[in-house]
Parts: C-alpha cells; structure tokens; sequence
C-alpha cells in the first residue's frame, strides 16, 4: 500500500487519540487488509509525506526511535536522521535530550516535530512535559525520577500519548495499574547510550514483567529497549515472548539508528527483523508432533527417516568443542554419516554457518574460558542469522563461578540456543539450582525422583523456548510441552570420556537434515546413540571401556547404514515413555 495515504498528523483531537491502542502485528496486517483507506504505518516499503488529511494512525510501536543527538555521526543533522529513519519504517519517535536547556528543547522539538507530522508519526518528549506542552506534539515518555503518571496526564490532557518506563516487576505492576499508553520495558542489555540506567533485565526479565502486565492490564502493549539491534533482535523478541499473554508491540532503539550513518536503510532492515520469523522458529506442527504411545510407530518411522536423512546430505558439524573429546567426536560425527570439522577460529564461523544448506554448530565449553566469550557469542549470531541449529553443552557447568557465570551470559546475551544438553548437575545449573559438580561428572543422581527432573526440564525448556535433555542412566527430553523419557543405554558410556559431549556431533547432524521437528531429530539422535551402545556392550569381546568405545563405533555406523536401506529394526529396541 502506496505510503501517500498515511495522513499528516497534528495535535490530535479526543475522538482521534481514543480510538489509538497498539495492536499485535498480526491483527494490524489484517486490518490492513481489510480497507484501503485505513492507514498503515506497518509497512517497510519507503515512505512519502502525505498530500491531504485522514483519520489518524492507530498507536504503532513496532520500530520506535528514541533521540540522542550526541550519537549523531559528522555532519548528520537530528531532522534528516529522524526523515531517513520515518522513511525507512520507524513509526514513533521520542526526543531524549538530556543536555539541552529548555529554549533550544523546545525549538528542536518543534522542527522535529514538523519532520514526523509529514508522515503521520507520533511525537513524544522524554521526561519534558513542559517542552512536550511549548511543542504541541502527541504527547511524553516519562520515568520514575521524572514527573508522576497522574500529573503528566492532568497536564497534557486525556488524548496524549504516555509511555511510562519499567526497569523491574515493582515498575511493571505499578506502572500496569495506570491508565497510561504504552510501557518501555529496559534496559534489556546494559548499554552506554544509558550509562545511569537500572540492571539489564535480560529478555527472562522482559518475559516476567510481560507475563505480569498481561495479567493486570491485558490491553497495554509494551515495546522493548536497551541494546537491541540487527544481530540480537530476533532472539530476544523470541525468549522474551510470555507462555502466556501478549508479546511486545514494538522494539525501541538508539544507537542502531542514530549512530548509522544510513538510518533509512538501517531501520527498514530492522523493521523487517521485527516482523519476520526468526530463521530457527519451527514451522507450525504437524500430526506427528503429538508424542503418545498411539503415535510411537509413526514417530519411530520419522526417527528412521531422520538417521536416513543424514546419510543421505552428510551434513557439516561445526564443532567448538574442547580438547579432550576432539578426536572421538570427529569418529563419532562421521559414523553417523555426517562430516566434521574442529575450528575455534573467530574469522571462519560466519562462511562455515553459510557452507552448506545442511549444517550446525555444536558449542561445548568444556575446556574453555571467558576469553572465548566473543568466539561464541560470533558463532551462535551467525548460526542464528543463517537458521542454522545450534546444540550447547554446558560441559562442568556447576562445578566453578567462571563456569556458572559462562552459562548465564550465553543464554542471556549471546543469542539464541535451539539445543541445551548436558548431564544432570549441568541442566540443574542452567536452571539456576545451586549445584556443586566436582568437575565434569554429574554432581546428582536423580536424588528428587524422575518427575522432579522431568519438571526441571519441562521447565528450562519452556523458559528457553528451545529443547532441554538431561542425560544420565535415563535421559529426559522436553521442548516445554513434549516431554520423552528414554531409558535406552549401558553404564559403561560413562567410563568413556567424552561420551556425552560426542553424543552433541549426533544432536547436530540430525538438526541440521531435520529442522521441521527438532524433538523428533533430537529423539533419533538419542535412540541411535543410546542402542548402539546397548548392542556394542553386548559385543564378544567387549570387557570394558576400551574394547566398548570401538564397539560403539561400529555399532553407530551400522544403525546409520541400515537405516540409510530403510530398514529400521533398530528402533524395536526402543524403551520410550511420554509425559
Ligand atoms: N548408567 C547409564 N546407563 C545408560 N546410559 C547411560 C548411563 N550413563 C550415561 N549414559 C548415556 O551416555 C550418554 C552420555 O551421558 P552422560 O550423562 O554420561 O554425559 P556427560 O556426563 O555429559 O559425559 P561427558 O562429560 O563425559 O561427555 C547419554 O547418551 C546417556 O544416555
Ligand atoms: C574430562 C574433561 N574435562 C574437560 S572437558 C572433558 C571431557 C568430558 O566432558
């Protein structure tokens, strides 16, 4: 739709700003549908400024820019920044000067406000109700250092447009019991364009308070702020979503706009993040996606496929993984039938993410440190920018504080993780229980019985929106709503080093031919690891470890050679339960 219609705005009349309330992406997309003449103000396509008057826009959070001039690169000025950036999709802006006096506020605020009634955009004042008033624009942002919610509204009147910030649940459900606009929940990463401001909430925190202001005031939309931009957009919109109630309406950013010195084209890719599934979200599902006993032949019949499957596109397994377990993981990964390669190099992660049609990476921190944060974090960004599936051991995870803290980081800033596995200590840290592993071996042994670890699971799982196994002699399996138990395996794979880190290369080589279910690739992945340690135990000759982890080998090559016949016999060894 031609962007001509958007209407100029201008001080709005109270019949006008009652009829302004955020919408949800998808409702806005059918409204716009729905009537020509209706405004969009969702679209990316390039913006012109409107020639006659229309109703006004409904209240648009989706890409909302927040000020800064300070950040402005050589020579920009803050109107042509703020026309490239309307232009490229932004759809509210707020002025946030903090350094300047009241006179020259006021008079930027009035050019600026000329540039965002060319296009239909709202206007708000950080902090300044008085410039906000002098401006005549569509109304304020305020925070809890600044003016109270009820004095700002009795002095802008009931048609402006107040956001209130939220650093934390107190905020959330104070602020969620006024009749306010909208809420920017933030920071969600500590940044230095808001060297002062409160603890990053991370996107749990994000969730929390969402899930908090649904239920007290389901109709408030929330936009998010702090440190989003192109590379962590998409996953913290996806980790922050509620498991119940409503997503945010819109993300606001600072530096990824104001500093770039192309603010058009940086905010039409922005918006289109916004909009746009994240490359790792799984299509909707599917009838073999019910996991119950009446569906075990047709899921086993999948599991098959998926083992097939890998023969069948050898994919890559990018493993960074530690030093102990190189040599049998690269075994391992091409017994399976899929192809390793071992590279801790920074500069490569982003083409081997991009190689092949048919890849993932497996991160396993078992012998590294804080310095290879950055290795990581670049890994899990590109692998996530390509869709491909990421698989993170948490190898030793409760066993010290740089461990513990590794952890946290990861699955608060480095992105987005379709696969955590570990053994029971480890998925116990990742849950934030205070576990002690002495090292790299399970610090407990399901001393809460099954259902407990299941529920730890279940739990971790629905928080990470991703998929949780604990290994051990049973291995539980969840992505938050399908939980499996596999009883499948032999003691003896814990007397080989490694045994689990390796069974992350088959986790990834079944993710990355099978990314329409990853349960179920995960499952195959578990099943065929699992029995053919069964049958190798059972081998002639097989005493101990050693003559077991050749045996384990052979086995695993031939489960994924029969299977790449169509011939799953294997799989009648299956001991499964679903919850
Ligand atoms: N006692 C057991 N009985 C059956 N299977 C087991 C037993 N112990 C481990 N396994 C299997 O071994 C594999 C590795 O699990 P484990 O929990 O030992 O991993 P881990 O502690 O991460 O290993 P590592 O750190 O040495 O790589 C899993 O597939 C699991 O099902
Ligand atoms: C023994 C060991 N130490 C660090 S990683 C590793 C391999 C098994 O996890």
């Amino acid at each position: 739709m031609a962007m001509a219609d958007t209407p100029a705005m201008s001080m709005m009349s109270t019949t006008d700003a009652m009829t302004m309330q955020a919408e949800e992406p998808s409702s806005m997309q059918a409204q716009i549908q729905m009537s020509m003449s209706q405004i969009s103000v969702h679209e990316a396509a390039p913006r012109v400024p409107s020639m006659s008057p229309s109703p006004p826009p409904k209240l648009d959070l989706s890409l909302y820019l927040v000020t800064s001039s300070s950040l402005l690169p050589p020579g920009a000025t803050l109107e042509s920044h703020v026309e490239a950036a309307i232009k490229g999709g932004v759809t509210i802006v707020q002025l946030r000067e903090k350094t300047l006096d009241t006179a020259p506020f006021i008079a930027l605020g009035k050019r600026i406000h000329a540039v965002t009634q060319k296009y239909g955009v709202p206007l708000l004042i950080n902090d300044r109700i008085d410039v906000a008033q002098a401006v005549g624009c569509e109304g304020a942002h305020i925070g809890w250092d600044d003016m109270d919610y009820d004095t700002a509204r009795s002095l802008l009147g009931p048609t402006a447009i107040i956001g209130l910030s939220v650093s934390n649940l107190t905020q959330a459900s104070l602020a969620a019991s006024t009749s306010c606009n909208y809420l920017g929940i933030g920071p969600v990463f500590s940044t230095p364009t808001k060297p002062d401001a409160s603890a990053a909430m991370y996107p749990s925190g994000v969730r929390q308070a969402l899930e908090l202001v649904s239920s007290k005031r389901p109709d408030l939309p929330s936009v998010i702020i702090g440190g989003i931009d192109s590379t962590n957009l998409q996953s913290v919109i996806y980790k922050s979503r509620p498991v119940s109630g409503k997503s945010i309406a819109g993300v606001a950013v600072v530096s990824a706009i104001i500093s770039s010195t192309e603010p058009e084209i940086e905010a039409s890719n922005l918006l289109s993040l916004f909009k746009s599934p994240p490359p790792w979200a799984s299509p909707p599902p599917s009838q073999t996606t019910v996991f119950t006993d009446f569906y075990l032949p047709l899921i086993l019949s999948k599991v098959v496929t998926t083992i097939r499957a890998i023969q069948e596109h050898k994919p890559l397994v990018h493993h960074i993984t530690n030093s102990v377990v190189k040599n049998f993981s690269a075994n391992v990964t091409l017994a399976i039938g899929a192809s390793p390669i071992m590279s801790e190099n920074s500069e490569e992660v982003g083409d081997l993410a991009n190689i092949s049609p048919h890849s993932a990476c497996l991160l396993n921190m078992g012998t590294s440190g804080t310095s290879d944060r950055e290795l990581f974090k670049r890994a899990i960004r590109e692998n996530n920018k390509s869709g491909k599936a990421i698989v993170f051991d948490p190898v030793g995870a409760g066993a010290t504080s740089m461990r513990r803290e590794t952890v946290k980081w990861i699955l608060d800033e480095a992105g987005y993780i379709d696969v955590i596995k570990g053994n029971e200590g480890e998925i116990r840290t990742v849950a934030g229980q205070g576990v002690n592993m002495k090292g790299v071996d399970s610090a407990d042994s399901g001393a809460g019985g099954l259902e407990e670890l299941v529920g730890v699971v279940r739990n971790v799982a629905m928080q990470e929106r991703n998929i949780i196994i604990m290994t051990g002699a049973t291995d539980v399996l969840s992505d938050g709503n399908r939980t499996v138990i596999i009883r499948n395996g032999h003691p003896l794979q814990s007397l080989v080093t490694g045994m689990g880190c390796a069974l992350g290369s088959v986790l990834s080589a079944a993710l990355a031919v099978g990314k329409d279910d990853k349960l179920l690739s995960c499952l195959a992945a578990l099943l065929a690891y699992n029995i053919a340690a069964e049958r190798a135990a059972k081998k002639e000759g097989v005493k101990g470890p050693g003559g077991f982890m050749t045996a384990f080998l052979d086995e695993l090559y031939e489960i994924a050679e029969t299977s790449a016949s169509g011939n799953g016999m294997w799989t009648e060894a299956v001991k499964l339960e679903f919850r």
